[in-house]
């Protein structure tokens, strides 16, 4: 069997969210969040599921960090409940929640496992919910005071911070579509939103500098390899308005200085222009450490007029493979991203913040064969692998997720864990593919 060597440096981790994964979401002085609000709003969330309990993390983070050194890994991604640290999303702190926080990044460092640490992945305290949440510009600098207190708190310890958790989908999702919270469909709201939560990169980069700390600091953002469905002028133009839409409209602003022009232009034609202060540009595009990664998928696109965004459409192959998300299986798209990403927009390095696949995996006799996950997992390894031979500086990689958890408007009906959770017992099960992943880390390497 040939084995692929990836770099002795090369970090080897897995990635969770506070929302989805903790539970006690009243528990210790903690604020409401809008995803409590939101999965307590009836017909928000498949079977009416809410993240109350989730895998109850905030208990259990000691039996999960043993799991999560029993698998190897090198590195541990999570994020932290701005209202668990804000409870009004300003003022008072919660030194309760705070001391979670320093417990579990104390812990991490104890087992060996270096935390990476995501400032927002999206459950915006309530309170500021309430004040128009990111359309109002004011959130901007509780986001940067509530930066500011983690800085503080654990600065010295941690030496990787993501700012924000795909701001894409905080936009489009939660302003846009409706899907996500806070369930609003006003797009030219979600216009705001995006440059808002940029602004608030910005600013938080900005004061990580100030304040001299020894980590690294960056931005995940969820990106797909976008390709024309034929190589007509209207199927490129479509593919071409989709790269703009899902990948531009944030690598453009944070490594360009600027919005992705002929989308823009559509935009301002719609809905006129934005709240764009005088530095926004500027602040968004100051340099940043590394660039984090969230892929998924491809996205193959023709041009359908009677779409009913601009003319974009989305082909699915019948010949492919889908995950349960129905999510085509496409891992040379990560090889194109890649190199894309190298080629067009930065030479930072860059980490697969995100990267793996529900499928609806079966308990049976204690175990998990969950194959397809291995398959999965070792394709993509392989994209990263050639990418990093053809010189991309690719340092590490997160599989999603650690643990089945809540997966936002899916609830439980979704298992993306390398580790089963038995809801009804909060029993953790490792599945096959995370006995596979030790060996991977194990080895530095993968089996071809
Ligand atoms: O859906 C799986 C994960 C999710 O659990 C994470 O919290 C989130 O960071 C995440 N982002 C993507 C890719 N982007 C995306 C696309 C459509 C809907 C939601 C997310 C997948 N995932």
């Amino acid at each position: 069997m040939t084995k692929l060597q990836f770099p002795l440096d090369f970090v080897w981790g897995s990635a969770t969210s506070s929302y989805q994964i903790e539970g006690a979401y009243d528990e210790d002085g903690k604020g409401e969040s809008i995803w409590d609000i939101f999965s307590h709003t009836l017909g928000k969330i498949n079977n009416n599921d809410t993240g109350d309990v989730a895998c109850d993390h905030y208990h259990r983070y000691k039996e999960d960090i043993e799991l999560m050194k029993e698998i190897g890994l090198d590195s541990y991604r999570f994020s932290i409940s701005w209202p668990r640290i804000l409870p009004n999303g300003k003022g008072e702190i919660n030194q309760k929640g705070l001391n979670f926080y320093k417990e579990l990044v104390d812990q991490l460092l104890e087992a060996g496992i270096e935390p990476v640490i995501t400032l927002y992945h999206w459950d915006l305290p309530q309170a500021l919910q309430e004040e128009g949440g990111w359309a109002n510009r004011d959130t901007i600098k509780y986001f940067v005071k509530y930066a500011e207190v983690l800085f503080d708190e654990l600065g010295a310890k941690v030496s990787q911070w993501i700012t924000h958790n795909e701001p894409w989908v905080v936009s489009f999702l939660g302003y846009a579509e409706g899907e996500h919270a806070p369930g609003i469909k006003d797009r030219k709201q979600a216009l705001q939103v995006a440059h808002n939560l940029l602004v608030s990169h910005g600013l938080v980069v900005k004061k990580f500098r100030e304040l001299d700390l020894t980590g690294d600091i960056g931005i995940t953002l969820n990106l797909t390899s976008v390709y024309s469905y034929s190589e007509t002028d209207k199927d490129q133009e479509a593919a071409q308005l989709m790269e703009e839409y899902i990948n531009g409209w944030f690598l453009d602003p944070v490594f360009k200085g600027s919005y992705p022009k002929k989308l823009a232009q559509i935009y301002e034609n719609q809905f006129g222009k934005i709240d764009i202060q005088a530095g926004d540009m500027d602040l968004i595009s100051q340099e940043i450490d590394f660039l984090g990664i969230n892929y998924y998928s491809r996205a193959l696109i023709n041009y359908n007029p009677n779409s009913k965004f601009y003319g974009i459409e989305s082909i699915k192959p019948a010949e492919s493979d889908y995950t349960a998300m129905n999510w085509e299986i496409y891992p040379d798209g990560l090889y194109d991203l890649l190199t894309k990403l190298n080629q067009e927009y930065t030479n930072k390095p860059l980490y697969i913040t995100e990267n793996g696949a529900a499928f609806d995996d079966q308990i049976i006799a204690g175990q998990v064969n969950d194959q397809r996950r291995i398959n999965y997992l070792k394709e993509h390894f392989k994209s990263v692998y050639r990418a990093i031979q053809d010189g991309v500086p690719v340092r590490g990689y997160y599989v999603w997720s650690l643990m089945d958890n809540f997966e936002w408007a899916y609830g439980y009906s979704k298992r993306f864990g390398l580790i089963y959770v038995d809801y009804n017992t909060q029993k953790r099960t490792l599945k096959d593919s995370a006995y596979w992943y030790q060996q991977v880390i194990e080895e530095n390497s993968i089996g071809i």
